[in-house]
């Protein structure tokens, strides 16, 4: 067939050539920065680069003659695991909800094209909530709008051509932030490039309540929060009213949209069919006092008296490596699964009876949605310390910081407290939010309508951004 001729390395290439024939040459030149951004897409590059063709380059042939799909670029970074998290529920849903109209884009621009510190931020980040005073001080001293305007129109100084390169890569008619430090330079970059009225900007924001500042930028076409809590803040900061919408955090399609059955889900996970289970961790990147957790629940979910176990336990280490390899050499009196990165959350989740985990807001949000109660043992100074009273104050779950105790708690939720464990289970319910992904790009889907039907946004290199900041 015909089509067998012509593989799609060739459609890509094409693909590349007509859409430069239409927007221009998508290349630039090297702005001030030392960024590594010279990364064009060519036919003769490795397969690696070739990620972002696949099935894309067929579609944008076919929109020669009629309506372009209009791209979308989700910036976002791993500084934990949250960010990303959220990018992949709304590239998913948009996906679940309109099809081929839309073509996705989830990228971290900042370490695709800038320098350092931008290119560095996970590992500066990882660096400073490890060492907490650290961050908490960095938190509170960039949270005053001069200050962190002056901080990132520095940086924007210096890395602007590496960011306008990196969006002009993907030529959005529409972006996304899910992260708190990616309104304000893609924003100047817009405005340089004369595009603030024809790209859609809006912000995704991932936190429950405590956020940073740097969320609420007033140039965005939307704000869209996920408590009136943090709609609050953003009133507060200066957002107009008409610009913020609260719909809930965005979370996975899988968790909001699929039927499972604890039993299924239990004999798929070769779990004990019979125990009720407790699913430990620590967000992405396995943090907060898990080790010490695990060690507590494996003598308090064994009833010595009986010589039987009253619970299992679930660990789920996600990246952090030497966690995993502690807790599976060690030897336990109930039974224990002890896990690394797991890409289905939705399943440990819907196969457990309740979540000790950092007050993360994915998490936290994740486990509302499966009637999870939460024990929350630690949280990060700043963004994540109003998600305590989130969940307490709305009865789904309690805090504490000492493993000893988070331990006697499970236990009795197992035993003699099963009511009160139900009366969570139920409170969590009450306050998850699974169909908020879907609102939230329904309505970015509206707000891309009243831009008309193609937007045909003419991204072309400029010479000066310094001018303008
Ligand atoms: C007297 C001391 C002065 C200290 C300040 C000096 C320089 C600035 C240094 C650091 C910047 C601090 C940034 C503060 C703003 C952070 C906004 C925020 O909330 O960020 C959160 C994210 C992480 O996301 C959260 O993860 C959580 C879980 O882990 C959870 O999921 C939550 O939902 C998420 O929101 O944090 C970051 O991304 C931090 C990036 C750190 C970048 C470090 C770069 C350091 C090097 C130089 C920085 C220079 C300028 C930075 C400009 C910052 C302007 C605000
Ligand atoms: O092995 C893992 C561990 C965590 N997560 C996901 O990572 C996110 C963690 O986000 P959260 O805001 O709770 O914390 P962070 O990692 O950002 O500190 C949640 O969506 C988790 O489901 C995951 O997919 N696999």
């Amino acid at each position: 067939m015909a089509t067998n001729l012509v593989s799609p390395k060739k459609v890509a290439w094409i693909t590349e050539r007509v859409w430069q024939s239409v927007y221009g040459n998508s290349s630039s030149s090297s702005g001030g920065g030392g960024g590594n951004h010279q990364r064009r897409r060519s036919y003769e590059s490795d397969d690696d680069e070739y990620e972002d063709y696949d099935g894309v380059g067929t579609v944008q042939l076919v929109q020669m003659g009629a309506e372009r799909t209009k791209n979308v670029l989700i910036l976002m970074s791993d500084t934990g695991g949250g960010h990303r998290a959220s990018a992949e529920a709304i590239r998913d849903a948009f996906s679940i909800e309109f099809g081929d109209e839309y073509r996705i884009i989830v990228k971290d621009v900042w370490k695709e094209y800038t320098g350092w510190p931008l290119n560095d931020m996970e590992r500066s980040y990882k660096f400073m909530v490890k060492h907490v005073q650290l961050w908490k001080v960095a938190f509170h001293s960039t949270s005053p709008r001069w200050i962190h305007s002056c901080y990132l129109a520095a940086i924007a100084a210096y890395y602007a051509k590496e960011v306008e390169a990196g969006l002009m890569e993907y030529k959005p008619d529409i972006i996304i932030s899910v992260h708190p430090l990616m309104q304000h330079i893609p924003l100047w970059v817009l405005k340089w490039q004369g595009l603030q009225k024809k790209v859609v900007f809006v912000t995704v924001i991932t936190d429950l309540n405590s956020c940073h500042p740097t969320w609420f930028h007033p140039g965005v076409n939307r704000c869209y929060c996920p408590s009136n809590e943090v709609a609050k803040r953003a009133l507060y900061d200066g957002l107009e009213e008409s610009r913020v919408r609260v719909f809930g955090l965005p979370i996975r399609p899988s968790f909001a949209r699929a039927v499972l059955s604890k039993d299924d889900l239990r004999k798929e996970l070769e779990m004990d069919p019979g125990l009720p289970a407790v699913l430990l961790m620590g967000g992405g990147e396995g943090m907060g006092p898990v080790k010490e957790t695990a060690k507590a629940l494996g003598e308090s979910l064994y009833d010595k008296d009986q010589e039987k176990p009253i619970g299992q336990l679930i660990v789920i280490c996600g990246r952090n490596k030497g966690l995993a390899s502690t807790l599976e050499s060690k030897e336990w009196k109930i039974p224990v699964k002890v896990r690394g990165f797991e890409t289905q959350m939705e399943k440990w989740m819907g196969a457990c009876d309740c979540i000790i985990t950092k007050a993360g807001p994915g998490t936290i949000a994740e486990a509302l949605i499966r009637g999870l109660p939460i024990v929350l043992n630690d949280y990060i100074p700043g963004q994540e310390k109003g998600n305590v009273p989130y969940v307490v104050d709305n009865g789904a779950g309690v805090f504490t910081r000492s493993s000893s105790e988070t331990a006697r708690i499970v236990a009795e939720w197992f035993s003699t407290k099963t009511d009160e464990l139900k009366r969570m289970s139920e409170n969590a319910l009450k306050l998850a939010q699974p169909e908020a992904v879907f609102d939230i790009v329904k309505d970015i889907h509206e707000l891309a309508l009243q831009r008309g039907p193609l937007a045909n946004v003419p991204y072309v290199l400029t010479s000066s951004f310094t001018s303008l900041i």
